[in-house]
């Protein structure tokens, strides 16, 4: 598929999310490609006289949100949010998600559960039966982390899957990865992940995991890009 195509699958379900969007409202704006996407029309809804308020789930988005003249705000000043509208990486039948592969879940996580519903944005490549071909981003505090690697594999052996916990690098090659929160990533290529719900609990007791990219009864709807128009799922 050409990346325009794959742009048009994006961006139509981020213009079907601003279909959701009242005055007043208080947005939680999600992170990534299909996120910046719903976050540019936003910021025209804006100009055209939108009242709105935001959080952003990242300094990436913050940026993109304030160049737009998006009124900003966070959660110290707006701790219940409406709704918040973001990215997946995967998304099974029952709208459980992988997410993170920008590396912003753990904002994206404490935004989306302090919204009253959370929308997700996808194209059709996201969609999965089983959650587990993504690898599953897990982040890590720094002090012992190759520790807290080996624990969190020991916890994916449990489960009956395998598969390195690798380390995220930069794109630029100079070293690890650091988060807005100055954390690391790993990567789990785990594969199919049968137990969703037992293994984020098991992810969340082993100290150093700051938080996993299980996203686990939070999003309400999945607006699905699709050559045939968007497609709308439900819980
Ligand atoms: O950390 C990043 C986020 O969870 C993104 O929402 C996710 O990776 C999807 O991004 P994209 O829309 O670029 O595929």
């Amino acid at each position: 598929m050409r990346s325009s195509q794959t742009i048009e699958l994006k961006r139509a379900p981020a213009l079907a999310a601003l279909e959701h969007v009242t005055p007043g409202m208080r947005l939680g704006l999600g992170t990534g490609s299909t996120a910046k996407l719903f976050v540019d029309a936003l910021g025209e809804k804006v100009k055209a006289g939108l009242d709105v308020v935001c959080v952003p789930t990242s300094l990436a988005t913050e940026q993109q949100a304030r160049a737009l003249g998006i009124p900003l705000t966070t959660l110290d000043d707006t701790p219940a949010l409406d709704l918040t509208v973001d990215g997946a990486d995967e998304i099974d039948p029952a709208l459980r998600l992988v997410k993170g592969g920008g590396g912003a879940l753990l904002r994206e996580k404490i935004v989306a559960g302090a919204s009253a519903r959370m929308i997700v944005i996808a194209d059709e490549s996201k969609r999965v039966d089983v959650l587990g071909r993504f690898p599953l981003p897990i982040e890590v505090v720094r002090f012992g982390a190759a520790a807290t690697a080996l624990r969190i594999e020991r916890a994916a052996e449990h489960f009956g899957m395998e598969g390195p916990v690798r380390m995220r690098m930069r794109q630029t090659g100079d070293g690890p990865l650091l988060t807005d929160g100055g954390n690391l990533v790993y990567d789990g290529q785990f594969g199919e992940i049968p137990d969703p719900d037992a293994f984020g609990e098991a992810l969340n007791a082993i100290p150093g995991v700051v938080e996993h990219g299980l996203f686990l009864g939070m999003a309400n709807l999945a607006l699905i890009g699709t050559p045939g128009g968007v497609e709308e799922m439900t819980r």
